[in-house]
């Protein structure tokens, strides 16, 4: 781990269930490959993943049995390990090459610029080459220009130790957010093509592995699970995917199962297959077993489902990989202090509006004392920013170089329309606010990326924990003493802390750490704020400032509304090239001072 990260907490702890073959998966990690600096149960860095991802194949190959890693992509953007330096990334993938990675994918956040994807392209996939798959992703090659495959299609190996026969394939679920210079085919159109129809008629094939950026529920899975059982009855299938940043597990049938890990590095998810027949030895019991466990991501957790501690845990390659972490951290001053952030601010543990909500804080305070271009004079405004800009929660105490770009990682600045009826921004915010039911049905063929974050998405009710409200203002975590405590081994002082406590299709025993469960409120898709209104009551018309990623979202919503403006045409650039990002930090800055 880190110098500066806590030290876990101990905890009761579910076993896990190895077998025949196991997997460990991660998935949307954003650049969190430091881990959490501010929370115990989440503490484990990516050099300690390595150390783990070893450990774990000794002691499965030491039984006879096999032991893959895979990732699912959506590993940039979130974090400053990845953000903050220029061009952005170069750190990170030097720090993500050390894990042995069997299969690993591309998100869609790989895909947004073109500079990301061009990385992707010219670093990661040689980087994992022979692992890296994209199945339906083509990009325009950088110097001949031609459009080609990201990586391979698909590829066929056997396990090492049992010689299990494995078609893999790697997709990204129908995203059309992505740059012009790559080319994310829809995954029902792909399932079509001849060579998708080849790989899954090979009857020397004892699992299918579909790894993917896909919800484990999704209708691109469905549709790939049913292709495949239309010519293989009987062949598992084990998918694992990721993008709504939630643990999760969805049953097909009963031979085929999609596992989903989390977000930001808080999850190792583990599965295992017990009672696959393989090419030599056809499957002894009546059908494959499937378990699942959402592993928190700390050392606690690893030392456990290791058997092993402090001395004989990590590896030399782990120890170097997390000394390569330090130095980059320390290269990009990630730790440099800001500021000091008065009290936590939540993004969903409470509801909006609330004084201990993120979204109040940027609507009462940030967003109306740093949003003026000085060209617009005392014309009142309204601004509108999607929820989904915002990626985490604010904790009490200091604010640093990472948890700038933790927050707000996206380099979206501001546009504004001039003259807007104040009446007709309120309509504007209704229908945005309807996204899903409205907008996405409103022209066919229009599929506009969601505006909230993807958590707020795959969890559509409020969670709400009655007796929580009283302790918000006390912190879940005594920094101090985590930061001096050994990791007690002693199973009396295990304490139940707030985290993870996931329903999924096999029940409500998939998390190995045993948690109190934390309130989940809904959020809007989007927030207003009303700025520099002098007069009493509400202007009759205004600037309509807006962050340029909900562009698309708000000329459809104008429409709508009965607005009869061209946001494309008729908008221009506010405050001139000043990031959200920007606009956060300085506000931190002047505000909050630390003591
Ligand atoms: O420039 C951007 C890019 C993305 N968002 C928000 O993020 C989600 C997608 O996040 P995933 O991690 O891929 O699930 C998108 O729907 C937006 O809500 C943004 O606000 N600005």
């Amino acid at each position: 781990a880190q110098p500066s990260a806590p030290a876990p907490i101990s905890a009761s702890l579910r076993e896990l269930e190895f077998g025949q073959l196991n997997f460990l998966h991660t998935t949307d990690t954003h650049g969190w490959l430091a881990g959490h600096l501010q929370e115990p149960s989440y503490s484990a860095d990516w050099g300690d993943y390595v150390s783990f991802a070893t450990r774990m194949r000794e002691k499965v190959e030491a039984q006879g049995q096999d032991l893959l890693v895979v990732d699912t992509g959506d590993r940039v953007e979130g974090n400053g390990l990845y953000d903050s330096s220029a061009p952005k990334g170069v750190y990170l993938s030097e720090i993500l090459r050390h894990q042995h990675i069997d299969v690993i994918t591309s998100g869609n956040h790989e895909l947004y610029k073109q500079n990301t994807s061009e990385a992707e392209f010219l670093t990661t996939v040689p980087n994992f080459r022979g692992k890296y798959l994209a199945s339906n992703i083509d990009i325009t090659h950088p110097e001949t220009n031609e459009l080609v495959p990201l990586a391979p299609r698909f590829k066929k190996f056997t396990t090492k130790q049992q010689g299990i026969r494995i078609v893999a394939f790697g997709f990204l679920f129908d995203f059309t957010g992505n740059y012009n210079n790559t080319v994310v085919q829809p995954v029902e159109k792909t399932i079509k093509e001849d060579w998708f129809q080849e790989a899954i008629r090979d009857k020397d094939v004892d699992l299918f592995l579909v790894a993917g950026h896909v919800p484990a529920h999704s209708p691109e899975y469905r549709a790939i699970f049913e292709e495949i059982r239309g010519i293989r009855w009987d062949t598992p299938i084990q998918f694992f995917g990721g993008h709504q940043h939630i643990r999760d597990y969805a049953k097909y049938d009963s031979k085929a199962f999609a596992l989903a890990s989390g977000r930001f590095m808080e999850t190792i998810g583990f599965m295992s297959i017990d009672g696959l027949s393989t090419s030599d030895r056809p499957s002894t019991t009546s059908g494959p077993v499937f378990k699942r466990r959402y592993i928190d991501n700390n050392l606690y957790s690893f030392y456990h489902h290791t058997g092993l501690d402090e001395e004989s845990f990590p590896t030399e390659k782990g120890r170097n990989v997390s000394q390569l972490i330090t130095e980059s951290r320390s290269a990009l001053r990630l730790d440099r202090v800001h500021g000091c952030a008065p009290r936590t601010l939540w993004m969903s543990r409470v509801p909006y509006p609330h004084k201990d909500s993120v979204f109040t804080w940027l609507q009462t305070q940030v967003l109306p004392d740093s949003l003026k271009d000085e060209s617009r004079g005392e014309v009142p405004s309204v601004a509108i920013l999607n929820t989904g800009a915002i990626r985490f929660d604010i904790f009490q105490g200091q604010f640093t170089q990472d948890t700038i770009w933790t927050i707000s990682p996206f380099t979206n600045s501001f546009r504004y329309v001039k003259d807007v009826p104040y009446e007709k921004v309120q309509l504007i915010m209704e229908v945005l606010n309807k996204q899903t039911k409205i907008l996405d049905t409103f022209e066919s063929g229009s599929s506009l990326p969601p505006l909230p974050r993807p958590e707020n998405l795959a969890r559509m009710e409020d969670f709400i924990v009655e007796e929580e409200e009283e302790s918000l203002d006390t912190p879940i975590y005594d920094m101090a003493a985590l930061h001096q405590a050994p990791i007690s081994t002693n199973r009396q002082d295990n304490k139940i802390v707030p985290g993870y406590t996931t329903k999924d299709d096999a029940g409500t025993d998939g998390d190995d750490t045993l948690h109190s469960p934390i309130s989940f409120y809904q959020v809007p898709n989007c927030i207003q704020a009303l700025l520099s209104a002098n007069t009493s009551g509400v202007p009759e018309t205004v600037d309509l400032i807006y962050i340029e990623f909900i562009q698309p979202h708000l000329a459809l919503a104008a429409k709508f509304a009965g607005l009869d403006v061209d946001f494309f045409q008729d908008s221009d650039v506010y405050m001139s090239s000043t990031t959200m990002t920007d606009l956060l930090l300085a506000w931190v800055k002047k505000h909050w001072k630390c003591e």
